[in-house]
């Protein structure tokens, strides 16, 4: 073997457990140097946050001491990718770079390429390890789900030992400027991953599907294992391995269903995924043209939107939970894109940035594949217009978190209070009116979109984006809303998920 080391490159991927790419470099057999970058341009993007940050940095801190207990070092540098790279490969000459393939935003596509080009001109090969069940270079639709299902039934990789490791200068953390710290966040790490993982499959699981869609019940009986996949303190195998085998214990009575959901999500996140890194700009561009130009800007709806203070008093309940947790329910997640969307009639690109910042656990596959679908631009989905009043009765009966979260609320009686506007007394509280008229919003955002459903062109369209992006399982349900129904049924509690 002639000189020089493999330089594994850490992404979104922040564990040694079940750690594809760490194998790889292991099997290399050269001496390795484990790196992370902290990329300034990346967290200079608008949908980057404090709260995102400050977990990642945890999640490194958990990830150095993972490779100090099989005598490995973190090196962590700041810079851009291919100038960390190129002054690591003049300082110690590299053999190899390793990383894990990553489905990200049109940033971290465009750099990949760079890192591409430069490693060609530098004589450097790069392996691009598969970690998730999102399949590189898919020729078709028609065999992704058994795929996926192969890869996540394939056996985990250890970690390696004996590996030589190589030592850098790690840099000191930078300030990215970025402000939106969150202190009621999750924590970064993976061994707070694992307690998550281990409590929701013995115990908080157990409810998982009757619970989930209401933000009161879901925050606890959801997994939360969100931030902890998205940047990778637990591998998405491991997740569904640990639940398959509680599924084959027969955990007991109320378990099957939940669990059984619990595994049909995970699914999704891997389906979600595959779309972007089919339609790298998905995050810029409408699924289907049709949509195109459809809605504008109105800075005052949007800065209601983002502040909660919409005069809606569920939006702004759900608004003000996230901004302050980092995190919400998917029912809740979809109900704040669809109002920002058909009641404001709001362009998702501006709205889908201010939620990706306030998620921890932003994912840029599943962020902008969802943000798309609630708002009606792919073309393939059946309309999902919420009425916010009646999900706030539905899904906080008691008021309980409503008013907690919107706390100008406190004295308005229960049959009013998510419709305070009712109220004889509305005018003396200290919330606005609200920004529009709920019932008359959704009926003329409902007219707009079906406008544009109808018209000539817009089917062949549609097809063709169900070709690329649409699950087979569902396919022949698509623009059909009597089967889609039927098909929601199967799992009802998050419908019509277009898989
Ligand atoms: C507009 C919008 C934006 C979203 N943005 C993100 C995002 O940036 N990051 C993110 O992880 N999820 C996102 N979701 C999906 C979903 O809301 C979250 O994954 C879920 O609420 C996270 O909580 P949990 O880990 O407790 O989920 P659980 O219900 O316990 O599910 C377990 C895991 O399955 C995956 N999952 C669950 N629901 C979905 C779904 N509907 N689609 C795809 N994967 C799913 C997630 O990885 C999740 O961690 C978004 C949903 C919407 C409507």
């Amino acid at each position: 073997m002639s000189g020089g080391i493999t330089v594994l490159w850490f992404k979104r991927d922040l564990r040694i457990a079940d750690h594809p790419a760490l194998a790889r470099a292991a099997d290399l057999g050269r001496p390795v140097l484990a790196l992370y970058i902290v990329e300034p341009g990346l967290w200079a993007e608008p949908d980057a946050s404090g709260r995102q940050w400050d977990f990642v940095r945890e999640a490194l801190g958990d990830l150095a001491g993972a490779l100090a207990g099989i005598g490995g070092k973190l090196v962590v540098q700041v810079g851009e990718a291919v100038e960390v790279l190129d002054a690591l490969h003049r300082d110690h000459g590299i053999a190899h770079l390793v990383s894990h393939q990553e489905t990200g935003t049109l940033w971290t596509y465009d750099r990949d390429r760079r890192v591409a080009d430069w490693a060609k001109s530098a004589g450097v090969a790069w392996d691009e390890v598969q970690q998730t069940g999102v399949v590189r270079r898919l020729n078709t639709r028609d065999t992704w789900a058994a795929q996926r299902n192969r890869f996540m039934a394939r056996e985990q990789v250890e970690v390696p030992s004996g590996l030589t490791w190589v030592d850098a200068p790690s840099d000191p953390w930078p300030d990215l400027g970025l402000l939106d710290h969150c202190p009621e966040r999750q924590v970064g790490g993976r061994q707070q991953g694992l307690s998550l993982l281990g409590g929701f499959l013995t115990e908080r699981g157990k409810t998982y599907r009757s619970a989930m869609s209401s933000p009161v019940e879901g925050e606890w009986a959801c997994s939360r294992l969100s931030p902890y996949l998205a940047f990778g303190c637990l591998s998405g195998r491991e997740v569904v391995q640990a639940t398959a085998a509680r599924q084959a214990e027969g955990p007991g009575r109320g378990w099957a269903g939940s669990l059984k959901s619990f595994q049909a999500r995970l699914a999704w996140r891997d389906h979600f995924v595959q779309k972007l890194e089919d339609m790298p700009d998905l995050d810029r561009r409408n699924m289907h043209s049709g949509y195109d130009g459809l809605r504008g800007t109105d800075p005052e709806r949007l800065r209601a939107w983002c502040a909660g203070e919409t005069g809606v008093p569920f939006v702004d309940a759900c608004m003000r939970y996230v901004s302050a947790t980092g995190w919400l329910n998917f029912r809740m997640r979809s109900m704040l894109m669809a109002f920002a969307s058909y009641h404001l009639w709001l362009d998702w690109r501006q709205t889908g940035l201010h939620l990706a910042r306030v998620f921890t656990d932003y994912e840029p596959g599943i962020h902008w594949a969802q943000t798309q679908m609630q708002s009606g631009t792919t073309g393939i989905n059946t309309l999902r217009i919420y009425n916010p009043v009646k999900q706030g009765g539905d899904q906080d009966p008691t008021g309980v978190f409503t008013r907690r979260w919107v706390p100008e609320l406190a004295e308005v009686p229960d049959k009013y209070l998510q419709a305070p506007w009712g109220w004889e007394e509305a005018e003396g509280l200290a919330y606005p009116p609200p920004v529009v008229d709920v019932v008359e919003a959704a009926r003329e955002a409902r007219g707009r979109i079906w406008a544009v459903r109808r018209g000539p062109e817009f089917r062949a369209e549609a097809d063709e984006v169900v070709r690329k992006h649409a699950s087979r399982k569902d396919r022949h349900f698509v623009n059909d809303r009597a089967p889609r129904k039927r098909a929601a049924k199967r799992d009802g509690r998050q419908m019509d998920l277009g898989l």
